[in-house]
């Protein structure tokens, strides 16, 4: 209130000024709430009446700091014995018709027009209190009245023929033509104003709000959404029928006509710019080379769809079904009748859905019982967004960016209206899918650079070091790609990390927090759907089977999945069709890259060649990093288990190395290979030779396991001495044709490409039509945190580039 006449003495200063005030935040809603409990005979209306007569007063006290002047305090008792006299006679004849309602709900205004009258003069302004019943005329309808604009002009004119002091006149309520009290609709005051200002040829309308004017989406839902310093009328009409709440849809109407600016202001911080509306054209100066100036949405919204085939070429169907929609006074949020002419579908309040079925089965009752039209089908729980701008006219290619983005991110448009003017595109979807929608179609148009959503599983090796690359290459990608990878969420099983705004990769391990709540992948899952944020990707760093059964589930939730645990993709055949399917269904994308070598490309090299036409014959090589440092270390003479042990420690072996031993972690890459192949294999149709002696194969923890493992040191030592003295070696090595795929320990001699690799390397040998007197080879560390997780990333972001 401080604020306020602040304002308004600042503005005095320069000019005549009228002054309109609406009621105090959450008044109106408790004068409802009064009306409709003492209309059902609740004598408990009188505690809500108790409370609103406490809330003006704490506000007075506080303003005229405990010295209220008498004139104000009889005025005010006179206001509250009014209202109570009234709604004791509404709950006396437990009846409230919408001429009483809208009676009481003009008191929020009425209150505080005097406060703010009575609070200027004692600021020394010469102010006065205005009732706007003596101003504005409207029809008969009292809960939602119509504006006579001509009568309304008369008087206001009549009121202000000549000006002296501050008149503070009360918004939102107005009165019929027998001087009934009115209301012009929740929010009006904004109205109230405009109707004053184009009555009286005001030099402008200013809106004094909460916010800082229009933003291009609602702050509350799009964290980047951003104010727009200049709007025209067009479009802030657009805006706020599509619920921008900032200004009440009818405000516009009266200062377009007479061609006044409305500023939006926020009373919070009145040095900010606000909004600027009115009729000038476009210009690059005023910000606006883009095609799309906002968008909006409504988030409850029902949809009716009446269909039939004897709809088609009948003229007067439409005519009918709007009419008897307009006689109950159902108010129509949206149209879309496609050329087929055969369903006609609209968007109503939830609230009058079931009014609105029922009279229109009424009024088509003959065609619905002859079938030429079908029963009337409502669908709810749904939202509808609105696109909006002037430059959207004539410019190519919006709605399929539009459309585009909303495919990539899974949002199922139910129906779409464009009018010709191209101004306005509205959709209806899922309400569930609203914030998401929101985010991503004002990344797509108002941002140059895109997000995307990381959820990661595990938080060993693997994940530990694609930490450590985001952070240390995010800023690049925000600079150079105008991408911002964010990690939004992180879980091992037993404690979990959260942030939509991004996980501080510099203190992560300090944000993992226990779980609670569901608990298993299934938890981690719930809630990244629960979030439901655009460009989601997960990402499996465990080695978990459970967590490899969810890829399925996330494809078809349309999220986006890369992967290094080879579990799903050299899983039972079942599971690998099933991730196939859903990655058929989905628009998700599904990448894997570090399942087979690592860092190196070895699948995609193997797709580039299948697809291009090449014809694989054979694919052979060390395809386990563990095996080859193994190896290759032994032929150096160091002892089997204690390599083993520093193959473990770099980070190369699975969490069980006995997995990779085993030659289960070797095979599965060569299952994984056969699959992309096109042959329909198991992991028991791999040939495998396991290194594991049968007695340690059980449940021995991994520490005694690798203590027991000096047992078989010697075996080793022999068996590499006879190799060489063969000018021979050992190595562990496979290979995949017609289907058949074999891997085990080899005796290869010196010169042979195997036994000239060194540390973790990996090499992949693809003799191939194109490729067959020199068959095409990928080499290089086929294990380890860092190049994984290269690998990891590359996916991620070959995603993003999709995405956005
Ligand atoms: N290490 C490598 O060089 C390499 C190379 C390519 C692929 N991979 C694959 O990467 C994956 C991770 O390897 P790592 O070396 O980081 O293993 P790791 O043992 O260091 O980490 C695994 C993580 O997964 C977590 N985890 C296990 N089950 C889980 C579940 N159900 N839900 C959530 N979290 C779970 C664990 O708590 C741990 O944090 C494995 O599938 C491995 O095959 C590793
Ligand atoms: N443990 C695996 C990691 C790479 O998949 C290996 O040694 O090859």
């Amino acid at each position: 209130m401080n604020n306020v006449v602040d304002i308004i003495a600042g503005a005095l200063a320069d000019d005549n000024l009228i002054v309109v005030v609406s009621a105090v935040q959450g008044v109106t809603d408790l004068l409802l709430d009064a009306a409709t409990r003492a209309g059902s005979g609740e004598s408990g209306y009188r505690r809500t009446l108790e409370e609103l007569e406490q809330r003006h007063l704490e506000i007075s006290q506080e303003l005229f700091s405990g010295n209220i002047p008498v004139t104000f305090s009889v005025a005010f008792s006179t206001e509250f014995s009014e209202l109570k006299d009234i709604l004791h006679g509404v709950f006396l004849l437990r009846e409230l018709s919408d001429k009483s309602l809208a009676l009481v709900l003009g008191f929020g205004e009425r209150l505080s027009a005097l406060i703010v009258s009575s609070y200027l003069q004692e600021r020394r302004i010469e102010a006065y209190y205005l009732d706007a019943r003596k101003l504005i005329v409207t029809d008969a309808n009292y809960a939602d009245a119509r504006v006579d604009a001509h009568a309304s002009e008369l008087q206001i004119r009549k009121q202000f023929a000549s000006f002296a002091g501050v008149p503070v006149v009360t918004g939102f309520i107005a009165a019929a033509p027998d001087g009934s009290a009115t209301t012009i609709g929740r929010g009006g005051s904004d109205y109230t104003a405009s109707i004053l200002g184009a009555a009286l040829g005001a030099a402008e309308i200013c809106i004094w709000t909460d916010v800082d004017g229009f933003f291009s989406a609602d702050p509350k839902r799009v964290r980047d959404a951003r104010i727009l310093p200049f709007i025209s009328y067009a479009e802030a009409m657009e805006l706020s029928h599509a619920g921008a709440k900032v200004l009440h849809p009818l405000a516009v109407q009266p200062a377009m006509k007479a061609g006044i600016p409305i500023l939006i202001k926020n009373s919070f911080n009145p040095s900010a710019e606000g909004t600027r509306i009115d009729g000038a054209p476009l210009s690059p100066e005023r910000n606006r080379s883009l095609p799309v100036t906002g968008l909006t949405s409504i988030n409850n919204i029902v949809l009716l769809n009446m269909s039939g085939s004897g709809m088609v070429g009948v003229p007067g169907i439409a005519s009918r079904l709007f009419s008897c929609l307009a006689r109950h006074r159902i108010n129509i949020i949206f149209i879309s009748q496609a050329s087929s002419e055969q369903s006609i579908t609209l968007a109503i309040n939830p609230a009058q859905a079931p009014n609105a079925k029922k009279i229109l089965e009424q009024e088509f009752r003959a065609e619905i019982e002859s079938r030429q039209i079908d029963p009337l089908a409502i669908r709810k729980n749904l939202a509808m967004i609105a696109v909006v701008g002037n430059n959207m006219s004539g410019h190519a290619g919006v709605s399929a960016q539009l459309f585009e983005t909303l495919g990539k991110n899974g949002v199922n448009v139910i129906a779409v209206a464009q009018g010709a003017n191209e101004m306005n595109i509205s959709l209806v979807i899922d309400s569930n899918d609203e914030d998401k929608a929101l985010n991503c179609i004002h990344e797509s148009f108002f941002l140059s650079q895109r997000k995307v959503h990381l959820f990661i599983a595990g938080t060993g090796t693997i994940a530990r070091s694609l930490i450590g690359q985001i952070r240390a290459h995010r800023r690049n990608l925000q600079e150079e790609n105008d991408l911002d990878v964010v990690v939004c969420g992180m879980a091992n099983t037993g404690t979990i990390a959260l942030n939509d705004e991004g996980i501080d990769l510099d203190s992560w391990q300090q944000a993992l927090q226990p779980r609670s709540g569901k608990r298993g992948i299934e938890g981690y899952m719930e809630i990244i759907r629960e979030k439901n944020l655009h460009n989601t990707i997960f990402v499996d760093c465990t080695a978990s089977k459970e967590v490899a059964a969810i890829y399925p589930d996330l494809l078809l939730a349309n999220i986006s999945v890369v992967t290094a645990n080879k579990l799903g993709m050299a899983g039972s055949w079942p599971l690998y069709r099933s991730i196939r399917d859903a990655q058929r269904k989905s628009n998700a994308r599904f990448l894997y890259e570090t399942n087979v070598g690592a860092g190196l490309p070895i699948i995609n090299t193997l797709n580039d060649l299948k697809n291009s036409g090449d014809k694989i014959i054979s694919i052979d090589g060390v395809l386990s990093g563990t095996l080859s440092f193994i190896f290759n270390e032994l032929r150096k003479g160091g002892r089997f288990s204690e390599i083993v042990r520093r193959a473990k420690e770099a980070g190369y072996t699975e969490p069980d190395p006995r997995d990779d031993l085993s030659g289960a972690d070797f095979a599965r890459k060569f299952l994984i290979l056969g699959r992309e192949l096109g042959f329909t294999l198991e992991f028991s149709d791999v040939l495998v030779e396991s290194l594991v002696p049968e007695e340690y194969r059980g449940e021995m923890p991994v520490g005694e396991f690798l203590d027991r493992l000096e047992s078989v040191d010697s075996w080793y030592a022999e068996e590499s001495e006879k190799a060489a003295a063969d000018g021979m070696t050992i190595a562990y090595a496979g290979g995949i044709k017609d289907g058949k795929a074999s891997i085990g320990v080899k005796r290869v001699p010196l010169s042979s490409p195997i036994a000239g690799l060194s540390g973790s390397e990996n090499m992949v040998v693809f003799t191939t039509d194109r490729y067959h007197a020199t068959p095409l080879v990928v080499r290089g560390p086929g294990a380890g945190g860092e190049v994984t997780a290269g690998g990891v990333f590359a996916d991620i972001l070959r995603i993003a580039s999709y995405l956005v």
